[in-house]
């Protein structure tokens, strides 16, 4: 990539990542005192990227920072600073035309399908939406049948698109969503949480379908989830988020295999076993404690207030380690491992 490029100047960049996420920080404004305003350090220094066709898994608890990622990328919220760039175009600083194209190739799939359809829109017509919003195809009957291809596309039947959202069970609802976000011919669809609110079963044939569509349309996922066994599922590679800052980045198969931070171990300790023999001789690192405020986040490492294995060097600025190959995490304690005296304080 040319590090000569103005603001919303294409780049030739097919060969690159599609997207490019490069420093990014959001800060929101917090409650004043006096004359001194406080900030709510949402997303602290976070790069990555996204290879075509890949789809890259963020996950961690509530108040991460990962949907403020995602409404980053889409524009929903401003960013304080980075940039991030799709197919090599600067997307913060687009303008006009080139804005509008950018919108068009970066959809969103959200949590709560009821939420996000127009409940007075029948499905046909919140299919079409996207088609009018960028002007593609011209003529009623054009968006029609191309309205009955995406909803064939989700495994939806034609006589769906004269029905309205409540008339459809979740998962149809989900399907709903997932049409028309790809309606306008996306590259990169941000799924935030987007299985989260329905029944396991019906989970698994929401991912299934993600997973099928990428195969067939090419898709880059950014798929953002406190789900650690969805994420596995879904993703090529994880990058795991605590209090707005990166802990832990890697392929999800080095990552899930050997997690290296402890907030990461922590998380994967937490997930249910179905093996019932061995989930009964798990042994659990439970965290104490809620994390910290946004608001005034510790020095050094974030986790430190939490983490078993805090030491007074984690008060100091934390430099990413090397685990092996793109396995990198942010700990200076990484080496120690919890030993049995030290896990057993932690564990249930
Ligand atoms: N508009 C806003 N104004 C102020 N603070 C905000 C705003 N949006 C998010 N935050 C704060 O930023 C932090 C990150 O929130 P974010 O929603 O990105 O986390 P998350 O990991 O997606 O969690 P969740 O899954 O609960 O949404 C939280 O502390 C949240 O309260």
């Amino acid at each position: 990539m040319s590090s000569t490029a103005g603001p919303g100047e294409a780049l030739d960049n097919r060969t690159g990542p599609l997207l490019d996420v490069r420093n990014l920080c959001v800060r929101f404004p917090g409650p004043r005192e006096g004359r001194h305003r406080s900030w709510v350090h949402a997303v602290e220094d976070v790069s990555f990227t996204i290879e075509r066709g890949r789809t890259l898994g963020l996950v961690g608890e509530s108040g991460s920072g990962k949907s403020t990622i995602g409404n980053a990328l889409t524009r929903l919220v401003q960013p304080t600073s980075g940039t991030v760039r799709l197919d090599g175009q600067d997307v913060l600083a687009a303008r006009g035309a080139r804005a509008r194209e950018l919108r068009r190739r970066i959809a969103m799939v959200f949590q709560d399908p009821y939420a996000s359809l127009d409940p007075r829109r029948t499905v046909g017509a919140t299919v079409r939406e996207p088609l009018d919003v960028h002007r593609m195809l011209s003529g009623r009957a054009g968006r029609k049948r191309r309205a009955a291809e995406l909803l064939d596309l989700v495994g939806l039947v034609p006589e769906t698109a004269a029905r309205y959202p409540h008339e459809l069970s979740g998962g149809q609802r989900q399907r709903v969503s997932i049409a028309r976000a790809l309606a306008a011919d996306p590259d990169l669809i941000i799924l935030d949480e987007s299985t989260a609110s329905l029944d396991v079963s019906v989970q698994a044939q929401i991912m299934n379908l993600l997973r099928e569509l990428q195969d067939e349309l090419g898709l880059t996922y950014l798929f953002v989830s406190h789900d650690l066994a969805a994420v596995e599922h879904m993703s090529h590679h994880v990058v795991v988020m605590y209090l707005g800052r990166r802990m832990e980045t890697g392929t999800t198969d080095h990552l899930y295999s050997r997690p290296a931070h402890p907030y990461t171990q922590a998380l994967m300790s937490a997930v249910p076993d179905t093996d019932p023999a061995t989930e009964r001789n798990r042994e659990r690192i439970l965290l104490g404690g809620d994390p910290p405020s946004p608001l005034d986040p510790p020095s050094g490492c974030v986790f430190r207030t939490r983490c078993p294995l805090a030491a007074g060097e984690c008060a100091e600025p934390v430099p990413k380690t090397a685990v092996s190959g793109d396995h990198d995490v942010w700990c200076v304690r990484t080496e120690e491992s919890l030993s049995p005296e030290r896990l057993r304080r932690f564990v249930h």
